[in-house]
């Protein structure tokens, strides 16, 4: 399984996050990836974890002012990135052309859908993954695979339609190692989580109790 920390906008550490994830990766030998605001990106990326950028736009260079290019968060260390998160919709073509960006500079690319017929669609725009996030269950006590088990196997169904070579990841909810497990037996191959690393009390432990059954 992967595991991908959503720092979103949360006032966490992202280095000690980060290093968190580090070790216990490396501790575990569960991939786990962190994903910071696009100005702390370099600084996660130093301290050696998989680091992801939580966006990348459509844009090259030129007269785009605010714009996430997808170069120079590759250039700082990024290895991936999320498009289309629930949190940082993009129309359409934007949604393609941030993926046509974020190959260009070599990032790995994760595409965001509240459902099974969002990632059929998301799926056939050629990502590396998609993800299924219901917006409801996001930031809540309640995992997805638990509260919504048929939309993570419809999802991954609607990928497979489409696209057998796209990876299919689930978040919303999720804070468990019991909620990873399940999420795998669902047939994830991954799983984007948040509050329940970036809140914790503890980060270290958060991560640790998540890759336990693994
Ligand atoms: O949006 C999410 C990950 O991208 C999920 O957030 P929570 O883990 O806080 O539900």
């Amino acid at each position: 399984m992967f595991i991908l920390v959503n720092l979103k906008a949360y006032p966490c550490d992202p280095i000690e996050v980060a290093a968190a994830a580090r070790d216990v990766a490396a501790a575990s030998g569960v991939r786990i990836a962190v994903s910071p605001q696009a100005a702390d990106i370099a600084r996660v990326a130093d301290t050696g974890v998989e680091t992801w950028a939580q966006h990348v736009g459509p844009n090259g260079v030129g007269s785009h002012t605010g714009s996430t290019l997808a170069e120079p968060v590759a250039d700082a260390g990024a290895a991936g990135t999320l498009i289309n998160h629930s949190e940082r919709r993009l129309r359409l073509a934007d949604i393609d052309g941030a993926v046509r960006a974020a190959e260009r500079a070599g990032l790995a690319t994760c595409v965001c859908a509240n459902n099974p017929a969002q990632i059929g669609a998301a799926a056939a725009l050629g990502p590396d993954s998609v993800a299924v996030e219901p917006p409801e269950l996001i930031g809540g006590d309640v995992s997805v695979a638990t509260a919504d088990p048929g939309i993570v196997e419809d999802a991954v169904a609607a990928a497979a339609d489409v696209d057998e070579s796209v990876e299919v990841y689930c978040g919303a909810g999720i804070s468990s190692g019991a909620d990873v497990e399940t999420a795998g037996e669902l047939g994830a191959s991954g799983i984007l989580l948040a509050s329940g690393v970036a809140k914790a009390d503890d980060p270290r432990a958060a991560l640790e109790a998540l890759v336990e059954p693994l």
